[in-house]
């Protein structure tokens, strides 16, 4: 049965001015967003932006210093981490990796890699699996005890750009046929998976965040790749209102130089940061009937202008 958001259910997970220090620094500060079911989030940003360490302070593997994150009471979560510690010179068939961590019955393990597509490896040794095989048996694994959260870090690393599009096309079902929420790191700048509600693009603060827009749009795309890429790959329109520059510090858009940079600040333009089909932006210019709720009743400014432009 086909699963859409279910944005009026309470959130799996919630993250609210979530900062984490280690070793005298802020690897990440002031991170806000939320997780509903059949919900997909995708994480981007360059290497070393802060992804991994937010999305293990999203399901508790790592402590927050400062913000609240709150879980679900009896939140089940699926992780499929970007780095296993796997001793490669031991034979290990798919059917033990699943059971690693977890004891699962021989018909759960037979369902996982039966939805994954990989049953017919179920004795084949991990380390003769291709690219995609891998990936897919770690998402069986994830998947093995019904989670209603599956958090997925570079789902589609080592896997060549059909793989790409067969491993979102299979999580996209997951997410139909589960309604699990699901929260992607992708260190993909540009593309991302066409179901993703919303993107939140890092670099030690939530820098923008919005809808990816779908591909299918882009003609150029589908011409290049074909139709099939377009319903599953999407480009994400940045639309950050500050630069970083080369010594760390945050240039911002009204001119201001500072050390970091913190959605309530003072620098930034206000987020709205909705699903799919709402506005990611405030744009417009106020005026008496803008129906944007700001008072538009105060006299003109010193400049004697009462209208004001948001972003
Ligand atoms: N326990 C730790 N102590 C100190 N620094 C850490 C710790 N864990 C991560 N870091 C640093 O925090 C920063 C963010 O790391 P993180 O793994 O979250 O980034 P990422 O965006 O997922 O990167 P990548 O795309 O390379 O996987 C990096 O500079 C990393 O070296």
């Amino acid at each position: 049965m086909l699963q859409t958001p279910t944005r009026n259910a309470s959130p799996l997970v919630s993250l609210a001015g979530v900062g984490v220090r280690r070793q005298g620094r802020w690897l990440v500060r002031g991170v806000e967003f939320s997780i509903a079911p059949g919900e997909i989030v995708t994480l981007i940003g360059p290497n070393g932006s802060g992804k991994s360490t937010t999305a293990k302070a999203a399901i508790g593997v790592l402590k927050a210093d400062e913000g609240r994150v709150e879980r679900k009471a009896g939140l089940k979560v699926g992780y499929v981490p970007q780095k296993l510690s796997i001793d490669w010179t031991m034979p290990l068939t798919v059917e033990r990796l699943m059971t690693l961590t977890s004891t699962l019955k021989g018909a759960e393990i037979e369902a996982a890699l039966e939805a994954t597509g990989i049953r017919h490896l179920a004795r084949a040794e991990v380390q003769h699996l291709s690219g995609g095989e891998f990936q897919r048996a770690l998402l069986a694994r994830a998947i093995a005890r019904k989670p209603d959260l599956l958090v997925l870090d570079e789902p589609v690393q080592g896997v060549d750009f059909s793989g790409e599009i067969a491993l979102y096309d299979l999580i996209k079902t997951i997410r139909n046929t589960t309604g699990c929420g699901i929260l992607l790191i992708s260190h993909d700048l540009h593309v991302v998976m066409a179901e993703t509600d919303t993107v939140i693009c890092l670099n030690g603060h939530v820098c923008c965040r919005g809808t990816p827009e779908v591909v299918s749009q882009s003609a150029e795309y589908q011409r290049l790749f074909g139709a099939r890429a377009g319903q599953t790959l999407a480009f994400y329109n940045h639309d950050h209102d500050h630069t970083h520059l080369p010594d760390g510090r945050v240039l911002h858009a009204d001119g201001s130089i500072t050390d970091d940079c913190r959605p309530n600040d003072g620098h930034h333009t206000p987020v709205v940061p909705t699903g799919r089909a709402g506005p990611m932006r405030i744009v417009h210019t106020h005026g008496p009937d803008c129906g944007c709720g700001h008072d538009h009743g105060a006299a003109p400014d010193s400049n004697g202008q009462q209208e004001k432009r948001d972003a």
